[in-house]
């Protein structure tokens, strides 16, 4: 599976500007690489402006559902959202929708971590939905959204569903990017996974984002990655034999013994 990952700079509080760099982006790399999945960063209809997110939030996620709907049909090619501030009737919320190539939604997941560091507790609301698989092109996959990156039970449950590969979206501080690169490659490692992420690039209220949106393959090699701290789009190839050969020469999942384990890992290792 072909990916195009664009490591975007977000117009801050901009979702119209930014519809349009993303439609003028995707149509260029269809013409010019014709990729099987594209993906895009956290947040990227309103930027991080926490506190002036109501100007420029999706009204009940229409305009983003009606916008990547469109173009995943338009150019069958499937698409990871990102993620996108979704005004709700009991606050907002920072949402990942998923589409297949005929355009049909499979997914959606409400970022469950909210960030202390930037305040998401005070202007955000955290989703309450378990964190589930969806499946492109027949492969099992996950979607997490950047904070979710330091906890491992999350990536561990979607992988105990059946997840080979698992993107994470994100607007990541380059003042932490030791935190991104290193655990992107854990997760990465010790789900015994592909990890495609894609971070963004822009600056917003003083946060300079790190970019290094990077693809890591089950062994934990890296497969392709972005600059620091500038726009790019990164080209990667997923091989899921590699997901199962590696299972198989190193298996971790056949060595857990999770009944010893403190049982704080929810109904999948019950
Ligand atoms: N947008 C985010 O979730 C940022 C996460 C972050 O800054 C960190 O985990 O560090």
């Amino acid at each position: 599976m072909k990916h195009a990952i664009y490591q975007m700079d977000v117009e801050v509080l901009d979702p119209a500007t930014n519809r349009k760099k993303i439609r003028e982006w995707a149509e260029y790399q269809i013409a010019e690489t014709n990729p099987d999945t594209i993906v895009l960063p956290e947040m990227w209809n309103a930027g991080y402006a926490l506190d002036q997110l109501e100007e420029a939030a999706d009204q009940k996620l229409q305009p983003t559902y009606d916008f990547l709907s469109h173009l995943a049909w338009s150019y069958q090619v499937n698409i990871i959202g990102g993620s996108v501030a979704n005004q709700q009737e009991d606050g907002i919320y920072n949402s990942n929708l998923v589409f297949n190539r005929k355009g049909e939604q499979v997914h959606q997941y409400d970022k469950m971590h909210l960030v202390p560091m930037l305040d998401e507790p005070k202007y955000l609301q955290g989703g309450n939905n378990r964190a589930e698989l969806f499946e492109l092109d027949h492969v099992k996959m996950g979607v997490v959204i950047c904070y979710d990156l330091r906890f491992p039970e999350l990536m561990r449950s979607l992988t105990l569903q059946g997840a080979e590969v698992i993107y994470v979206v994100a607007q990541w501080p380059a003042a932490r990017r030791n935190h991104w690169t290193y655990l992107l490659h854990a997760r990465a490692i010790e789900n015994q996974c592909y990890i495609v992420s894609c971070n963004s690039s822009g600056e917003c209220n003083g946060t300079q984002f790190a970019g290094e949106s990077l693809v890591i393959d089950p062994l934990g090699e890296l497969v392709a990655d972005g600059p620091a701290q500038a726009e790019a789009t990164i080209h990667a190839e997923v091989d899921l034999e590699k997901v199962r050969d590696t299972r198989k020469q190193i298996p971790v999942f056949e060595s857990r013994v999770p009944k010893l384990y403190d049982n704080h890992w929810g109904k999948h290792d019950a």
